[in-house]
């Protein structure tokens, strides 16, 4: 049974209309209904010429001609889309300039940060959403941190909620504006086989290219924005410290091992109590050693272009400080290496060092504690030990059996040894990064130990270590300048009315102390101290009273015996109250020197 038949015994009537319509029609336009049934036949599907009547007649009009629209839509969007490439590609082979950025190298994180504060510009519907973490050093509303139901204590529960997510454009093509140029955004991302020598195996790394074109011939206006960017990036650089730190290992490539961990403030140099004299030594020397004349001095003589310093100290008297005023001082960057890093290999170490920016602080904290392994001293102490063990035995016996163990205890030095080799930084290793042939001129190291007796002569020789910063306990005057650092910040704070010390609980707007002795927030009670703490940001002296207070305080806390970190603790505990400070701090001294000759770790007073 064919099509029509079967129409036919469905629904009679309608079909008899179609036959009559297409009656109609093939006398009218006989050419068309022929054309489209012979098509239909052609491509196998004669049994769809009575439905092609059916609809016709129900139409009223012939479906032919909305074919030929359709067929005439479809053509002429080929023919301009073919048009379309055609003059794209020409217009982007002749008359754009594009420059390519790889993910791996700075400017692509300054035109990226750029332009995810542009949302206007990035004319594009594709965009990718980060999570922005915003460090503890940027600026904050007080109005946008929420309170607990008491309103006394603040709470950041909604913290992430509140935070909004930034927009780059996504991977893909992207247009913008800028100054009235127009620009092309092209985002890439494709896989590529890394063999490297880091994984010890081949995998497949995901690698990102920028390309950013501009209409014209000339890349100009794509080198304006680019400089736009990089100095939009670094306009409160002067102001900050960025802290760098190396990748991970699975990240770090040819061109960048170092990531940006923090950018902090600028550690102001008079907040670091020294001896003036030493820290003018210290600046002195890197002003000299930075300027642009140095590089041409150092190699008219044959001198490496390297400075060295080694600060050594107890803990908490200010090494880490100074390093990052320095810093602050030159605006440098810090890049901070750990020796301990477990994945951190001697190669690693050495590219670490062979790309380093021109100028930048290098901070080796803690080199004591490196645990750099020393091969060739070991086995000599290991050799001396058994010839000693040996010279005291007197029996033949005794000492071919001694023999046999200075062989065991050789044996398992050098075992020792070869298993080390394949983890950790040896010494040799560490030197060769920081002055061998292929590291890098032009940074400042800094090293900071406790415990300078125990290093390696080596590592602290001359040409490496330059120059040499003793920090020591506080004296009492440096006692007096912490004090006067730590509450003259306050000045221009309206007194605080009672310089007793407050006994009872927070006071209340008008400066009145509540009735009751103690107040009841959230279930706990609050002692005075920390109700006026989270209450006022007053002090409890006027600023006028301050360097007597000051002087009051460095009487008594003695010289030489507590580090600055710990007069800084003391003080922090008392942040607004530096007449208590004062009262407090012989029990506090006593208290302290006597922890110290018991030697726990548990404070009485604190
Ligand atoms: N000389 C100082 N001047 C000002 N503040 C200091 C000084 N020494 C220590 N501090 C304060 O004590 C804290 C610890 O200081 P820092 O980290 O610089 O000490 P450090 O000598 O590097 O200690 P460590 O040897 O334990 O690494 C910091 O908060 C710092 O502000």
């Amino acid at each position: 049974m064919d099509m029509t038949s079967l129409l036919r015994g469905l629904l009679p009537e309608a079909v008899e209309n179609a036959t009559a319509a297409s009656d109609n029609t093939s006398t009218t336009h006989n050419m068309p209904a022929n054309v489209i049934e012979t098509l239909l036949a052609l491509i196998g599907l004669k049994g769809f010429a009575p439905v092609y009547r059916f609809i016709g007649s129900w139409l009223g009009w012939d479906p032919t001609s909305l074919l030929a629209v359709l067929g005439f839509i479809w053509a002429t969007n080929k023919v301009i889309r073919q048009l379309f490439y055609f003059f794209y590609g020409f217009i982007t082979q002749y008359l754009m300039s594009t420059i390519h950025i790889s993910s791996t190298d700075d400017i692509y994180i300054h035109l990226m940060t750029w332009l995810s504060k542009q949302p206007r510009m990035v004319n594009s519907r594709a965009l990718m959403a980060e999570t922005v973490s915003k460090t503890a050093w940027e600026d904050e509303e007080e109005s946008t941190v929420a309170r607990d139901r008491s309103g006394l204590y603040l709470n950041f529960s909604n913290q992430e909620a509140r935070a909004r997510p930034q927009y780059i454009p996504a991977i893909g093509l992207h247009s913008f504006w800028w100054k009235g140029q127009y620009f092309r955004l092209h985002r890439k991302k494709e896989s590529i086989f890394d063999d490297g020598p880091s994984s010890g195996f081949g995998t497949f790394k995901e690698k990102e290219d920028l390309m950013i074109s501009c209409l014209w011939r000339s890349p100009n206006p794509i080198k304006q924005l680019l400089a736009h960017a990089k100095e939009q990036y670094y306009s409160d650089h002067q102001a900050r410290t960025t802290v760098k730190r190396p990748c991970p290992a699975y990240m770090r490539r040819a061109r960048n091992n170092w990531q940006q961990v923090a950018n902090r403030p600028v550690r102001d140099m008079k907040t670091v109590v020294l001896d003036q004299q030493q820290k003018l030594q210290v600046l002195a020397d890197m002003n000299e050693y930075l300027h642009p004349e140095t590089p041409h001095w150092y190699a008219n003589r044959g001198i490496p272009l390297r400075r060295g310093y080694l600060f050594h100290g107890p803990p908490g008297t200010g090494k880490t400080s100074l390093s990052f005023a320095l810093a602050g001082v030159f605006g440098l960057d810090i890049h901070v290496i750990s020796l301990l890093e477990p994945t951190l290999t001697e190669e690693d170490l050495s590219s670490l060092f062979s790309t380093l920016p021109r100028r930048c602080v290098v901070l080796l904290e803690d080199i004591d504690t490196a645990g750099l392994r020393r091969p060739a001293e070991e086995l000599r102490a290991a050799k001396r030990t058994a010839e000693k063990d040996k010279e005291d035995k007197e029996d033949e016996e005794e000492s071919h059996k001694t023999t046999q163990n200075d062989i065991k205890e050789l044996a398992k030095v050098l075992k020792k040894e070869s298993g080390d080799q394949k983890k950790g930084i040896s010494l040799s290793g560490l030197l060769n990064a920081i002055d061998g042939v292929a590291s890098h001129e032009g940074r400042v190291l800094i090293m900071t130990t406790n415990v300078p007796e125990e290093l390696d002569n080596a590592l602290i020789r001359p040409g490496r270590v330059d120059l040499q910063v003793e920090f020591t306990h506080a004296t009492k005057e440096q006692a007096r300048e912490l004090f006067m650092r730590m509450y003259e910040g306050d000045q221009g704070r309206p007194r605080h009315v009672d310089s007793k010390p407050a006994t009872n609980g927070p006071p209340t707007p008008d400066g009145k102390l509540p009735e009751s002795s103690s107040s009841s927030t959230n279930g706990h009670v609050l002692s005075p101290e920390t109700s006026s703490a989270v209450h006022s940001g007053e002090l409890d002296i006027s600023i006028d009273e301050l360097p007597d207070v000051a002087r009051q305080f460095s009487e008594k806390i003695p010289d030489g015996e507590f580090s600055p970190a710990e007069i800084q603790g003391y003080l922090l505990k008392r942040k607004k109250h530096p007449r208590r400070a004062v009262d407090e701090a012989h029990k506090w001294v006593a208290a302290v020197i006597e922890q110290k000759l018991n030697r726990t770790k548990i404070s009485q007073v604190q």
